[in-house]
């Protein structure tokens, strides 16, 4: 489904990505794990269109779309969330689900703009659509609220509705996990699990937190100074002596 070739980031001399090459299939939950400042953010920026790689090639569903934006990404299924989330905090739980543009640029309201009907029929499903996301995400009864209000729990779970809105067929989740608290993090889980499984979500998933990343990933990939450092399931992954060693020196005690 995506398949990363020798890419580079430089800035300015530093290559925060440095012949990065991987490929993720279609159906997995793949994680991606790494020492602090191994360039997994960069990377996910890379893969999303939010700038360009220095060199290399992203191939995705067969096409080469390493020099595509992240609108046009996000058309073609692509869709990414980030670690802090970006919620439009003023509007309603539902309205931020509404805002999200539709997936094919032929169903946009604008697409309908000569005919009132059309339009009309265009919002309703949009709204239907954004009710069935929150019951889906059990968080109907937030509907209403203003998403700024919402916990830090349930803004990744909103994060992850706006995902649906789209129909995406890879998500990029960035650090899902941070700052969740732990029954919404079984949640948050279990949602995952099962886009992945009943509706053919492909999701890459960026975490600290290693029982998330045991309970939901395989593969899962570590890198490390802009690199693939390894692949494989997460055992094989997490006691490889060269990971082991990539994550000395961190001491936040939650890393691996
Ligand atoms: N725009 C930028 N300009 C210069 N350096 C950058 C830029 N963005 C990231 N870097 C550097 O690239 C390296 C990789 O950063 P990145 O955020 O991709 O790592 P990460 O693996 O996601 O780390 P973390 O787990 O801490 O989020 C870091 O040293 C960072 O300081």
């Amino acid at each position: 489904m995506l398949e990363l070739d020798q890419l580079v980031m430089d800035f300015s001399g530093f290559k925060a990505v440095n012949g990065c090459s991987l490929k993720v299939e279609k159906g997995t939950i793949t994680g991606l794990i790494g020492p602090n400042g191994a360039g997994k953010t960069t990377l996910f920026n890379l893969i999303a269109g939010a700038f360009p790689p220095s060199s290399g090639t992203i191939r995705f569903l067969g096409e080469d779309v390493t020099d595509l934006e992240s609108d046009a990404l996000f058309h073609r299924g692509l869709v990414r969330t980030f670690q802090i989330p970006h919620e439009f905090h003023q509007l309603t739980v539902l309205e931020n689900l509404m805002m999200v543009p539709p997936a094919q640029p032929g169903e946009s309201l604008f697409a309908n703009w000569l005919s009132w009907g059309k339009v009309r029929k265009a919002e309703a499903e949009v709204e239907r659509k954004a009710w069935d996301t929150l019951a889906f995400l059990e968080l109907t009864h937030v509907a209403n609220q203003r998403a700024g209000n919402l916990s830090g729990g349930q803004k990744k779970l909103l994060e992850l509705g706006r995902t649906m809105m789209t129909d995406a067929k890879l998500v990029l989740l960035d650090e899902p996990a941070a700052g969740v608290n732990r029954t919404l993090l079984r949640k948050l889980e279990e949602k995952i699990q099962i886009l992945n499984r009943e509706r053919g979500y492909t999701f890459i998933l960026i975490e600290h937190d290693m029982e998330m990343i045991e309970k939901l990933c395989d593969p899962v990939i570590c890198m490390a100074e802009g690199a693939v450092l390894i692949q494989g399931d997460f055992h094989t992954v997490r006691s490889d002596a060269r990971v082991l060693e990539a994550y000395l020196g961190e001491t936040q005690g939650d890393h691996a």
